[in-house]
């Protein structure tokens, strides 16, 4: 059934023009199959053109001040606030998230434009003690130029904004390629900001083959930054694409958090974080909790209460009333799944709820929970990114910090414990970007958003996320002798 919305734009916008194509993608509701609407499928043609539109754009909007670019991306901020719903009925219907999660992505995703419009303002350079009488140096920081984003689906309005935003507060340009399975959102945020004042040019949104658009991206020499949202497997495609024309990169990819549980942990709010961090989205998001490590200790009554827990989540289409896991996004995803449960259960796991598909069909599965893992199943090495919660258990805190790192990835790591010694020494030696103390949930703008290793480069949100899209210039100054 058709998606019915005000917000619903079937077309990209590139420059100051909504363009159809002579060819088209599908976007389908994934808990129901239907085709809610189409999009263009564009290529290398049409991203050289939307590259030229926000190069056009480019000294206009870099030479506007930072408060009025400010103003325009607050107001951006409110319009994308006052169409709460309509975006979350956008969002439900092209990836599955339950309404509510999909309201707060909404919230989220906004936050990062109210906070970039505020960082704008604060973009500021030196002026540094010179070494010569006769000189003053002084540092100035200018937008690195026309941005290209590629984003995911999991989050199909925050990871646009969390680039776009800083993007252009610092006065740059962009060129967003949305995942092929979410690609509404993007172009809803597109129109509001358009009628927020986001001048032609500055923000375009291209849909279609993403190697095609990517290539162009990566290869056009006009682009001068490539930011990532997506697996670590694309991130390095797109590493090494953009080396050719020496790119600035930032690249969110992918994780593998560990969740461990310390015998001083608060068990109930360790059960409550664990279910937050690994069943939101679904289980499918980059910072869910991947592995649950837990000390011999307090082992069999977390998992007992956790299998408990997560046997009265509520499996539903996302418009569904108290819906809280919805479908995931492709067949795909739910055979990967799948095969990590099968691969366990060979080899020795068992499960403790959950573990088969759901009765809703399609790609419902139930929320499940595995004890007697070990390192050499797959689970413990691969991002299952699905509802999936694999149980290890460890006997001493160096066990659990060695079983943690023992991974490429660098993303979120996750632990509970009331012991202010193992608190600091846990914390410091975790090798992660981001590490939640006793919480499950600790996304959010006013942070750093980023990992090390393997799950990327760069860091998106806080007061730093605006120096990815700056490039900081010395000035030398003589002469100045009387
Ligand atoms: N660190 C983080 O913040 C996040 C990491 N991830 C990770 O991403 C994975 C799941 O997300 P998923 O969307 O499937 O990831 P993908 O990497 O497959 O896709 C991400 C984006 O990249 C595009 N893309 C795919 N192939 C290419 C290519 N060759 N050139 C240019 N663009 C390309 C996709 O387009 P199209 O949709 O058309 O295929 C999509 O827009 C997981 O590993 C997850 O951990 C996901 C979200 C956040
Ligand atoms: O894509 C993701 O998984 C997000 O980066 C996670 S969060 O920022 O929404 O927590």
């Amino acid at each position: 059934m058709k998606l019915e919305s005000a917000l619903l734009r079937e077309q990209c916008l590139i420059g100051d023009e909504w363009l159809s194509g002579s060819s088209v993608i599908n976007v389908t509701n994934p808990s129901n199959g239907d085709v809610i609407g189409t999009v263009p499928d564009f290529g290398a043609e049409e991203t050289r053109k939307a590259v030229a539109a926000a190069k056009a754009a480019l000294p206009a909007w870099r030479a506007r001040t930072a408060k009025d670019r400010a103003a325009i991306l607050r107001r951006w901020f409110e319009l994308m606030l006052e169409h709460q719903d309509a975006l979350a009925r956008i969002m439900t219907a092209e990836q599955g998230k339950p309404l509510a999660e999909a309201r707060g992505e909404v919230v989220y995703g906004a936050s990062f434009i109210e906070w970039f419009a505020e960082e704008a303002k604060r973009v500021y350079g030196d002026v540094i003690p010179s070494p010569w009488a006769d000189r003053r140096l002084v540092t100035i920081k200018q937008p690195v130029g026309v941005v290209a984003a590629i984003t995911p689906w999991n989050f199909p309005i925050a990871m646009i904004t969390r680039k776009v935003g800083p993007a252009l507060a610092a006065g740059c340009t962009a060129v967003v390629k949305p995942a092929s399975a979410t690609p509404f959102s993007a172009l809803a945020i597109a129109a509001l900001a358009q009628e927020a004042g986001v001048p032609a040019g500055v923000l375009n949104v291209v849909t279609g083959s993403a190697r095609a658009i990517g290539g162009e991206l990566t290869a056009n020499p006009d682009v001068r930054k490539v930011t990532f949202t997506g697996s670590t497997e694309i991130g390095k495609v797109l590493m090494r694409q953009s080396a050719d024309t020496v790119k600035k990169v930032s690249m969110e990819l992918g994780g593998n958090a560990p969740f461990i549980v310390f015998d001083d942990a608060d068990i109930e709010a360790a059960v409550e974080g664990a279910i937050a961090s690994k069943y939101r989205n679904t289980g499918q998001t980059c910072v869910c909790t991947n592995r649950i490590l837990a000390q011999s200790g307090i082992h069999d009554a977390f998992v007992a209460r956790l299998a408990e827990r997560v046997g009265e989540l509520v499996v539903a289409d996302g418009f569904a009333d108290g819906a809280q896991q919805g479908p995931l996004i492709d067949s795909a995803a739910v055979e990967k799944v799948e095969e990590h449960i099968a691969d366990a259960l060979s080899k020795g796991a068992k499960v403790a709820v959950g573990g088969e598909r759901h009765a809703l069909g399609g790609t419902f599965f139930q929320p499940t929970v595995l004890t007697g893992l070990t390192p050499d199943m797959a689970v413990a090495r691969e991002e299952t990114f699905g509802p999936l919660a694999p149980v290890f258990r460890f006997e001493t805190e160096d066990e659990a910090i060695a079983m943690a790192n023992d991974t490429e990835f660098g993303l979120a790591a996750y632990f509970y414990s009331r012991d202010i010694g193992r608190v600091w020494r846990v914390a410091e030696a975790l090798e992660y970007g981001m590490v939640g103390i006793n919480e499950g949930i600790i996304s959010t703008e006013v942070a750093p958003f980023g990992g090390v290793k393997e799950s990327g480069v760069g860091r998106e949100g806080s007061r730093y996320g605006i120096d990815e899209y700056v490039e900081i210039k010395y000035l030398n100054m003589g002469g100045l002798s009387a």
